[in-house]
């Protein structure tokens, strides 16, 4: 193996492979280097295998990072590039988010086949999503709608919302830029209305704790703001995660050097769900976003999460 090269591993999905591309242009122009310099190695994961069900009935999000994380610890790659809300909030041991790129867009869209909001789908209509928490959120303002699983990577969706497999679906916008594919969104939902998923938008960097060649290189393009928001979203994240059948959203925004957090998890048919709030300073992302993740738990009450499982 050469060792002067820089090994990047990702996924092979176009939006893996956007999101590699950009952290790579990002560390050549931090640092003057040619694009040789680095290498983009393409590791299918079981996530990327199992297409015929939802995630959450096959053991949730660790599926797209696993082995990817094994292939960091027996050195074949140097680094990762992961959507941050893809990734689980424990990591093995040995590993560790090393940065942030700056933060996308962070809100969700709805692409209609024939229409051009989501409030104007007909009675009944079907709405192809297998997030969670899109269904829950799509439920809560439109109860009457189907909401059906709906997997495989974006383009894959697209082309079943073509084929009239559903009237519409729901994607990240910040996705959607990266694959050039922003003109196809039909309406950008309010985030107060319809809150992202904790670490949408946001790209993340993992690498073995303590490499001393991959840290200097990684810290040049960490967006401090980004990661403070980050550092927020995924406490409240890693409070709330004993089920990953928990339809769970909500985004911290950064101003000034003070958090702002916004927090919700809902029963998946929408019909319950609970809010929280949270500020403080940046030094204190972390707790910030922990405290909400607790007082959100004490106000729903044990048996919220029990209602559906
Ligand atoms: N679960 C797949 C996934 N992971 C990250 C994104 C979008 C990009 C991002 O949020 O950074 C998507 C597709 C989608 O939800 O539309």
């Amino acid at each position: 193996m050469q060792t002067d090269v820089v090994r990047i591993g990702t996924r092979g999905s176009a939006l893996a492979l956007a999101q590699a591309a950009e952290a790579r242009a990002r560390l050549m122009a931090a640092h003057g280097l040619p694009e040789e310099a680095f290498e983009i190695v393409v590791i299918r994961t079981s996530g990327d295998r199992i297409q015929d069900r939802p995630l959450s009935a096959v053991g949730g999000k660790g599926l797209f990072t696993r082995e990817i994380e094994e292939a960091l610890l027996d050195g074949h790659i140097d680094l990762a590039v992961h959507s941050s809300k893809d990734m689980p909030t424990i990591l093995p041991e040995g590993l560790e988010i090393s940065a942030f790129l700056e933060r996308e867009d962070v809100r969700d869209v709805f692409i209609g086949r024939s229409v051009g909001r989501l409030e104007d789908l007909p009675q009944g209509a079907r709405l192809g999503t297998s997030s969670l928490r899109r269904q829950a959120l799509a439920l809560r303002l439109r109860p009457d709608l189907q909401v059906g699983m709906f997997r495989g990577n974006v383009q894959t969706r697209l082309k079943k919302l073509e084929d009239g497999v559903a009237e519409g679906t729901l994607l990240a916008l910040a996705g959607l830029r990266r694959l050039r594919l922003e003109h196809v969104a039909s309406e950008i939902l309010d985030p107060a209305i319809f809150p992202p998923a904790l670490g949408q938008g946001a790209i993340c960097i993992e690498s073995r704790v303590g490499d001393r060649r991959v840290r200097p290189l990684v810290e040049a393009i960490h967006h401090g703001e980004s990661g403070a928001a980050l550092a927020c979203e995924r406490a409240f994240l890693a409070v709330l995660d004993g089920s990953c059948r928990t339809p769970i959203a909500g985004l911290a925004r950064v101003e000034e050097g003070r958090i702002a957090f916004y927090g919700m998890i809902l029963t998946p048919d929408g019909r319950q769900a609970h809010e929280i709030t949270g500020e403080g300073g940046v030094e204190e992302a972390a707790r910030i976003g922990a405290e909400a993740g607790r007082r959100i738990r004490e106000k729903a009450g044990s048996g919220f999460f029990r209602t559906w499982e």
